[in-house]
């Protein structure tokens, strides 16, 4: 049969993007690609399939793909299921005793769970991790730092040291790391780790090519709720300057890029994780989409 010239039309559309990312497979193959899911874009359950198939096709063509997961809104789901309320400081929960074991199971038990499966379904192997496996990572308490002063946030932590030996141990086993970011301190204290801090510190410590961050915006804007102040990319510097005037969420997830930029990961992005496919369209597109942090 005869196609039509539509269907031609087309069919040259296709050939055109796949010939376009030929540069980037290129320049991408073997390389590590930290990925950051957030909870605000998982909670889709058709995004979160689109985004296994994204994780299982980087893998395929040769990209070694780490999934870091958030889940606050789960986490919050889950508490008020308790009656326990939930507390955010400066953009991070404050953790008590009980709330720590919460965060903890829905993080491993549920979210970490539902996205090995899901990218399991979409045809690759996962390796599921936390912080607590293998001392992949190490945490010390932290306070917020905010312009009025340090703002206790109870069992809240940073990563100081990260040991990536079981990470690379599933990646060269053709796996894709699935990983939650609950950590203990060296005497073995469970902390609560934000998820975008925690996904920084494994890019640096693995060497990543980038570290992308998905979330539920478009990106960074420089004059939050204003939809006209997209930034589509910024240096550190510039960034360090916005910091003290970000809001809620944005302070880690921008915290996160400057960290990793800063630590020698070349590119750091903050992408639109409503949009299905966003990551390939980063990668693979000469556009890219959301906001680029570069050195
Ligand atoms: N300058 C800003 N640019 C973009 N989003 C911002 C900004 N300041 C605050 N926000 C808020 O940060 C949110 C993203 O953070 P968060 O809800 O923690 O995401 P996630 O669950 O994906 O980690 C956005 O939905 C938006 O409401
Ligand atoms: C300290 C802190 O705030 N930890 C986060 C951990 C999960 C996370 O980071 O989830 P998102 O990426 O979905 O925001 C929390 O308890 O919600």
């Amino acid at each position: 049969m005869i196609p039509q010239q539509s269907d031609q039309a087309l069919a040259r559309i296709k050939a055109e993007t796949l010939i376009e990312s030929l540069d980037w497979l290129r320049e991408f193959h073997g390389r590590i690609v930290v990925v950051k899911f957030g909870g605000n874009a998982m909670v889709d359950e058709a995004l979160q399939q689109a985004f296994a198939q994204d994780m299982a096709y980087l893998r395929y063509v040769g990209i070694r793909p780490v999934v870091v997961h958030g889940g606050g809104p789960q986490i919050t789901a889950r508490l008020a299921e308790l009656g326990i309320p939930s507390e955010f400081r400066h953009g991070f929960r404050y953790t008590d005793s009980q709330t720590i074991e919460v965060v903890r199971d829905v993080l491993r038990n549920q979210v970490s769970a539902d996205l090995a499966r899901l990218i399991e379904e979409a045809g690759a192997q996962t390796s599921v991790l936390s912080g607590e496996d293998d001392n992949l990572f190490r945490a010390e308490v932290v306070k917020a730092q905010t312009p009025d002063g340090e703002v206790d946030l109870g069992l809240v932590g940073e990563v100081r040291t990260v040991n990536p030996r079981s990470v690379l141990q599933a990646l060269d086993a053709g796996q894709i790391p699935v990983i939650s970011t609950v950590a203990p301190t060296v005497l073995g204290e469970l902390l609560n780790v934000n998820a975008d801090l925690a996904a920084a510190s494994l890019a640096v410590a693995l060497g990543a090519e980038k570290l992308m961050v998905l979330t539920d915006v478009a990106g960074l804007y420089a004059d939050w709720p204003n939809l006209d102040s997209l930034i589509s990319e910024i240096g550190s510097t510039e960034l360090r300057n916005l910091l003290p005037r970000l809001q809620s969420g944005m302070i880690p997830k921008m915290q996160a890029c400057l960290a990793a930029v800063d630590g020698g990961v070349p590119k750091a992005h903050i992408i639109d994780g409503r949009q299905p496919h966003s990551i390939l369209l980063e990668i693979f597109t000469k556009s890219g989409v959301g906001t680029q942090v570069v050195r």
